[in-house]
C-alpha cells in the first residue's frame, strides 16, 4: 500500500483541515467508487467525497451523464484524482482497486409510494452492480444506499455468496440518515446543542422498522412520553416528509449525501486503522433473531485528530457512537443496550416487517 505524506497537501488556504488534522500524518491511498454518481444523491455525495482528504482516487460511475459530473468535481483543488465512467462497459474500470463502493443507484420514491414499491426496479439494479463488485473489487467495503435498504442489503449478500466473495464484515446498509434526523429532531425538542447530541437508531430503514432509541439519547433531557412518541414518529417518517415536500421531484438527496459521506468517512477511517470508529449500520447480525439488523457497529475513537480532520464538515459532526469498524470492516456489532418499554414494544412490532423484507430480497437474489 502506497503511503503519501499529507504534509505536501496542506499548503493551500482551502486545506486548513488537512493542516489541523494531518500535519504530521501519512495516510494510505484509498479509492472510493460512487455508483449512481450522476443522480440526486450521487452528485452532492461526489462533491463531499472530493472534499475528504482520506480519498486519493474518486471513481464516478453512472449509466449516463457522468463525464460532466466528473469534469466539474475534478476542478476542486483537493487531494483526490477524479475519473468518470459511463455505461456498463466502463463499470469494471470504475470498480477496479476500489476500497469503498458507495451505491446510491436506482429510482427514488414519489408521494404515496413506500420504499418497498421501489423493489421491482432497484432490486435488479443492485443485483447487477453487486455482481460487478464481486468480480472487480471483491474486498471493497460496500455502502448500500439504494432502497429498499431492508431488502437490497440481503440481495447484495446473496449475490456475494453465490460469487464466493461474501464477507459480512464488508457489507453495510447505510442508515446514517436516520441517525442524522433523530439527532436534529431531538436537539430541537430537548433544546440542547445539536453538535453534542447522540442517538442510536436501530432496526431497519423503512417506516416502523426505524427505531430511534431516545431513552439512550445524550445529552439527557426530560421529555414526556408524548414528546418521545412524536419524535419517534417524525424520525420514522422523515423520508416521507421530504418526499411529500418535493412533491414528485424525488426524495432526500442533500441530507442523504451528507449522511452517506459521514458513513463512508467512517469506513475509510476504519480501513486506515483508526481505533474505535463507531456508527449505526444495517448489517448481518446476531443481536436479534433477524439475520440483518441495524445497530451500533464499531469504527473509531471520538475526538482523535483523524476524526476531526477527515471531512470539511466535521465541525458539525460528532462521530455517533453506535457498529465498530476496523481494517476489515465491521469489528464488532454492539448490543442494543437497555430499552424503554416503549422501545421494547417498537422492537417487537418491527420484526415481522423487517423479516419479510429480508426474505423478499433473498428470494429475489436466488431466482
Ligand atoms: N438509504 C437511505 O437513507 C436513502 C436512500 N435513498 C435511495 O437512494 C436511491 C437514489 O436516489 P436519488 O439519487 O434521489 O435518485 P436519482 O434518480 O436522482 O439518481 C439515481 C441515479 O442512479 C442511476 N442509475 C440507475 N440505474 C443504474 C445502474 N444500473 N448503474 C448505475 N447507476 C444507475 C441513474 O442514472 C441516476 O443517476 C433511491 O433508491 C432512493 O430511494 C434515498 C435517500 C435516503
Ligand atoms: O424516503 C425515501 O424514499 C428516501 C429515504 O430512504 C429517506 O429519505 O430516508
Amino acid at each position: 500500500m502506497m503511503l503519501r505524506s499529507i504534509k505536501s497537501l496542506a499548503t493551500s488556504p482551502s486545506s486548513h483541515i488537512l493542516r489541523r488534522g494531518y500535519a504530521s500524518e501519512a495516510v494510505p491511498d484509498r479509492k472510493v467508487a460512487v455508483l449512481g454518481a450522476a443522480g440526486g444523491i450521487g452528485q452532492p455525495l461526489a462533491l463531499l467525497m472530493k472534499l475528504n482528504p482520506l480519498v486519493s482516487s474518486l471513481a464516478l460511475y453512472d449509466i449516463a451523464n457522468t463525464p460532466g459530473v466528473a469534469a466539474d468535481v475534478s476542478h476542486i483543488n483537493t487531494r483526490s484524482e477524479v475519473s468518470g465512467y459511463s455505461g456498463e462497459a466502463e463499470l469494471g474500470k470504475a470498480l477496479e482497486g476500489a476500497d469503498v463502493v458507495i451505491i446510491p443507484a436506482g429510482v427514488p420514491r414519489k408521494p404515496g409510494m413506500t420504499r418497498d414499491d421501489l423493489f421491482n426496479i432497484n432490486a435488479g439494479i443492485v443485483k447487477g452492480l453487486c455482481q460487478a463488485i464481486a468480480k472487480y473489487c471483491p474486498h471493497a467495503l460496500v455502502n448500500m444506499i439504494s432502497n429498499p435498504v431492508n431488502s437490497t442489503v440481503p440481495i447484495a449478500a446473496e449475490v456475494f455468496k453465490k460469487a464466493g466473495t461474501y464477507d459480512p464484515k464488508r457489507l453495510f446498509g447505510v442508515t446514517t440518515l436516520d441517525v442524522v434526523r433523530a439527532k436534529t429532531f431531538y436537539a430541537g425538542k430537548a433544546k440542547v446543542p445539536v453538535a453534542e447530541v447522540n442517538v442510536p437508531v436501530v432496526g431497519g430503514h423503512a417506516g416502523i422498522t426505524i427505531l430511534p432509541l431516545f431513552s439512550q439519547a445524550t445529552p439527557k433531557a426530560n421529555l414526556s412520553d408524548a414528546e418521545i412518541t412524536a419524535l419517534t414518529k417524525r424520525t420514522q417518517d422523515g423520508g416521507t416528509e421530504v418526499v411529500e415536500a418535493k412533491a414528485g421531484k424525488g426524495s432526500a438527496t442533500l441530507s442523504m449525501a451528507y449522511a452517506g459521506a459521514i458513513f463512508a468517512d467512517a469506513c475509510l477511517k476504519g480501513l486506515n486503522g483508526a481505533p474505535d470508529v463507531v456508527e449505526c449500520s444495517y448489517v448481518q447480525s446476531t443481536i436479534t433473531e433477524l439475520p440483518f439488523f441495524a445497530s451500533k457497529i464499531s469504527l473509531m475513537k471520538k475526538g482523535s485528530l483523524l476524526c476531526e480532520g477527515s471531512l470539511m464538515l466535521c465541525t458539525f459532526i460528532r462521530c455517533s457512537t453506535l457498529v465498530r469498524l476496523g481494517k476489515n470492516g465491521v469489528e464488532e456489532v454492539l448490543g442494543l443496550g437497555p430499552l424503554s418499554d416503549y422501545e421494547k414494544e417498537g422492537l417487537e412490532k418491527l420484526k415481522p416487517e423487517l423479516q419479510s423484507s429480508i426474505e423478499k430480497g433473498i428470494k429475489f437474489a436466488n431466482q
